[in-house]
């Protein structure tokens, strides 16, 4: 698949911070890119940087594959951009919507209504400034799509969303990835809502994007665990040395650990324990969650052996 988004080593410092340090993404064509990083990691600036709203200090953005200042600029008009909800308080979604519409040189007349029906909002006749965060939230998703963008960035978009509202957005985003081809990029501080939804994640931390996987890959990757739980800790962990070569693992607390890559030999595991008079409280095969593996991705600075 083709790359349509691209950061080369991409910097960006303020004065003091560095927001972005040498960050190189790969959005490709027809996925569903999760960002992910806490509040500061930096996916606003990034954003900010890619869509021409923020200077940055060196690296490289390609759109469509072009990173030339026209390129830049003709690929910006076929992003659907959504970073906060800033509208005219005195006027309602459809008002505020025909005023984009026209900003934006779409022709058609009904793509306002369109889009409105997408995020439910046809019906509401009220002001902007009564809206709840919700709402204000399916305006501004609303004006992305307006136009069938190629690409819809959308930062922060599942903020004040109810959890039906969370669910409808989901349903959305993958109908429209489906049924127009549409690529979408969306971060979020909430792992767990895009982790049902995005089709690849990259993860942000401090500024650096410390892993840019496919879920298929991460689903593969946080099967595999063996939990146990022994009466002690330590010695459990020199028998497995001993007996497998290259084993990888984590301990959790005191008397947990975690053994990667492993569910075909839990026999094993369990009789050398046994044989050794170590006392074993559980031994259980689990499924992380895409939150867990973010976790400890970041616990690790960047490297997961999950
Ligand atoms: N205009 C600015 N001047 C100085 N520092 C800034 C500015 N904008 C952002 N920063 C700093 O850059 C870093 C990244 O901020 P950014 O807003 O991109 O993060 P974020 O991941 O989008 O978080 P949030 O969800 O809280 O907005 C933070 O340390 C922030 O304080």
């Amino acid at each position: 698949m083709e790359n349509i988004i691209e950061t080369v080593d991409l910097t960006k410092r303020y004065s003091k911070a560095v927001a972005l340090d040498s960050v190189s993404i790969h959005v490709r064509q027809g996925e569903i890119y999760g960002l992910i990083g806490k509040n500061g990691a930096g996916k606003s600036t990034l954003f900010k940087t890619m869509m021409g709203l923020a200077p940055y200090s060196s690296g490289e953005v390609k759109i469509f594959g072009d990173s030339s200042t026209s390129g830049l600029n003709k690929a910006h008009h076929r992003i659907g951009f959504m970073m906060g909800a800033h509208f005219f308080p005195y006027l309602s979604a459809r008002e505020n919507l025909e005023y984009f519409r026209k900003l934006k040189g779409i022709p058609d007349k009904t793509e306002v209504d369109r889009v409105l029906k997408l995020v439910e909002m046809e019906k509401v006749k009220k002001k902007f400034k009564s809206f709840s965060m919700g709402m204000k939230q399916r305006v501004s998703i609303a004006n992305a799509l307006m136009g069938y963008p190629d690409i819809v960035v959308l930062d922060e978009p599942i903020n004040g969303l109810d959890p039906q509202g969370i669910a409808d957005f989901r349903h959305l985003v993958q109908k429209l990835n489906k049924e127009n081809k549409t690529t979408f990029m969306v971060s979020s501080h909430i792992l767990g809502e895009l982790g049902m939804m995005a089709t690849r994640f990259g993860f942000i931390h401090d500024g650096r994007l410390v892993e840019e996987i496919d879920r298929e890959v991460i689903r593969n990757k946080t099967k595999e665990q063996v939990i146990v739980k022994v009466s002690d800790i330590e010695k459990a962990t020199c028998l497995l040395e001993e007996k497998f070569e290259s084993i990888e693992y984590t301990v959790n607390g005191d008397k947990e650990l975690v053994i990667m890559k492993m569910t075909d030999r839990t026999d094993e595991i369990a009789a050398l324990f046994v044989q050794n008079d170590l006392s074993l409280y559980k031994l259980d095969t689990q499924e992380i969650s895409i939150e867990d593996y973010y976790l400890q991705l970041i616990a690790k600075g960047g490297v997961n052996n999950v």
